[in-house]
C-alpha cells in the first residue's frame, strides 16, 4: 500500500508565529549515550521524543543501562539514567538513525558478548565501512562492513586512521564512548574534507563538558584520552535545524517567525541558519523572545557551500526553488548517503512540480521555475517532507506523501504547521 498523501497547506497570508522546538535531535542522542557510559547516574533534560531519540533510548537499554522517564510533556522529555555495565547479547534496531548507526556500535564494542545490529532497508546502504574497519583494528570483532553486522568486544582501543569524508558520525562515533576505552582512541582522518565538522565539534564540547580529555589542535586528528565519563545533569537546546523550514515559512509568505531560547552560543549547525538566510533576502534580529526572522522584500537565489550544515540543505533548496533568481549548492556530495540520496530525491521532486533542478558534482544547481500542484514524495526522509510543505506554502496543490515520517525528528510536525499557519489569522 502507498503511504498516505498529505494535502501541504497554502498560506492563507503571511505567517505570523512563535514556535517552540522540541529538543536538538544530536544533542539528545550524545547526552543520552554519554549518560549510560557516565561514572553515576544522570540527568538528560528537555530531551527530544521522536523515532531516532526512542531507538538510542532502547539500544541503550538493551546494552544495560536504566533510562527513567519524568515530566513527559510538549517541551521533551526528562531521563533520569542509571548506567550499568555494557553486557552483550542484544540484538539493535537502529531503524533509520545515523546517530544510533554510528554511535552505538563503538559502546557495543565495550560488551565482552555478541551484540547485532540492523535497521529499515534504507539504513543497510548508509555508510558503515570506515567505522566497523576502524573498531575492527581496534580491537573488536566485527563482521560484514554494512548493515546488518555484529560486533563482540571487549575493544582495547588505540589509533586508527579512517575516511570520514562520507560523514562526520563516522568520527563522533569513535570519540563518545573512548574514554572508557583501555588505551583511548586517536582517530586520523585521510581523504576528502569531513562533512559536518560542527557535529564533531559538538562531540568534543559534550566529551569535554563530561571530564573527558579530548586533543583536536592537529587538523583531521583527534585523540580522546582513556578516564572516567563524568554524571551530569544537562539541558538540551532547542532543535535549530529544525527551526529552518519554519524560519523558511516567513520568508516565503512575507511574515515573521519567532524561535523562543535559540542559544547565544552552540555547537548546532543549525545556528548559520542566522548566516544563509539574509544572503536569500531575510531580515534576522533576537528580539527579548526569541530568534525572529522575517521575510517581505525579494526572495534571493544563493550560491553557498553547505558542507558543514548538509542538514539544512532540503530547506535551503525548497526556498531556492521559489526564489527569484537561480542557486548553487555545493560542498554536499555526502548527502547521497543521508536518509535518501537527498540529491537525487530533491532534483526528482522539485522537477516533478515543474522545476528545473540538475545534480552536479557536489550539490545542486537550482533554476527557479513555475511550480504546480503534484505529489511531492518523501522516501522515507524528514527533511524531504518539511521541503514539500515549505514548497506547498506557495504552490496550491502540493501533496505530500508520508508526512509522518517527520517523526524521525519531529512528530508534531503536521501539528506544528498547522499552528503556525493558523496563528495570526
Ligand atoms: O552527528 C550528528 O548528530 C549529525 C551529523 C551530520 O551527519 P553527516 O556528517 O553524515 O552529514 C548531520 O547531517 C546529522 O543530521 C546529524
Ligand atoms: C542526516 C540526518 O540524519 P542522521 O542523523 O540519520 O544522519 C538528518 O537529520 O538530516
Amino acid at each position: 500500500m502507498s503511504a498516505p498523501l498529505w494535502p501541504a497547506p497554502v498560506a492563507p497570508g503571511p505567517v505570523e508565529a512563535t514556535v517552540r522546538l522540541p529538543g536538538s535531535k544530536s544533542v539528545t542522542n550524545r547526552a543520552l549515550l554519554l549518560a549510560a557510559l557516565a561514572d553515576g547516574p544522570g540527568t538528560v533534560r528537555r530531551a527530544l521524543r521522536s523515532r531516532d531519540a526512542d531507538l538510542m533510548v532502547a539500544a541503550l537499554r538493551s546494552l544495560g543501562a536504566e533510562l527513567t522517564p519524568s515530566d513527559d510533556g510538549p517541551s521533551g522529555v526528562d531521563w533520569h539514567v542509571v548506567p550499568g555495565p555494557v553486557r552483550g547479547g542484544a540484538s539493535i534496531d537502529v531503524g533509520l538513525a545515523g546517530t544510533v548507526m554510528r554511535f552505538v556500535p563503538p559502546v557495543a564494542a565495550l560488551a565482552d558478548g555478541e551484540v547485532a545490529f540492523d535497521g529499515d532497508p534504507h539504513a543497510r546502504k548508509r555508510p558503515m565501512g570506515p567505522i566497523l574497519a576502524a573498531l575492527r583494528s581496534l580491537g573488536a570483532e566485527v563482521t560484514g562492513d554494512a548493515l546488518p553486522f555484529t560486533i563482540r568486544g571487549p575493544i582495547t582501543g588505540g589509533e586508527v586512521t579512517l575516511d570520514a569524508s562520507a560523514s562526520s558520525q563516522l568520527v563522533s562515533g569513535l570519540l563518545l564512548a573512548a574514554g572508557r576505552y583501555p588505551k583511548g582512541v586517536t582517530v586520523r582522518h585521510n581523504g576528502p574534507p569531513v562533512p559536518s565538522m560542527p557535529h564533531i565539534e559538538m562531540t568534543v564540547q559534550m566529551l569535554r563538558a563530561a571530564g573527558v580529555a579530548v586533543d583536536d589542535s592537529e587538523p583531521d586528528v583527534w585523540k580522546v584520552e582513556p578516564g572516567p565519563i563524568s554524571a551530569r545533569d544537562l539541558t538540551v537546546e532547542p532543535d535549530l535545524s529544525n527551526a529552518a523550514p519554519f524560519l523558511a515559512a516567513a520568508m516565503v509568505t512575507g511574515g515573521g517567525v519567532t524561535i523562543p531560547g535559540w542559544p547565544e552560543e552552540t555547537t548546532q549547525g543549525g545556528d548559520a541558519l542566522r548566516e544563509l538566510l539574509p544572503r536569500m533576502g531575510a531580515t534576522v534580529a533576537r528580539t527579548s523572545e526569541g530568534l525572529r526572522v522575517t521575510g517581505g522584500g525579494r526572495l534571493e537565489g544563493i550560491d553557498a557551500d553547505l558542507r558543514d550544515v548538509g542538514e539544512l540543505t532540503p530547506t535551503i533548496a525548497a526556498l531556492a526553488a521559489l526564489a527569484g533568481s537561480p542557486s548553487r549548492l555545493r560542498g554536499i556530495a555526502h548527502l547521497r548517503g543521508h536518509e535518501t540520496d537527498r540529491l537525487a530525491a530533491l532534483a526528482t521532486e522539485i522537477n516533478g512540480l515543474g522545476g528545473d533542478v540538475t545534480e552536479t558534482d557536489d550539490g545542486l544547481a537550482i533554476t527557479p521555475r513555475p511550480l504546480r500542484a503534484g505529489v511531492f514524495h518523501t522516501y522515507a526522509d524528514h527533511r524531504m517532507a518539511t521541503a514539500g510543505a515549505v514548497i506547498g506554502l506557495a504552490v496550491p496543490g502540493v501533496r505530500v506523501e508520508d508526512i509522518a515520517t517527520t517523526a524521525k525528528t519531529l512528530p508534531e510536525f503536521a501539528l506544528m504547521w498547522a499552528r503556525m499557519l493558523g496563528e495570526g489569522h
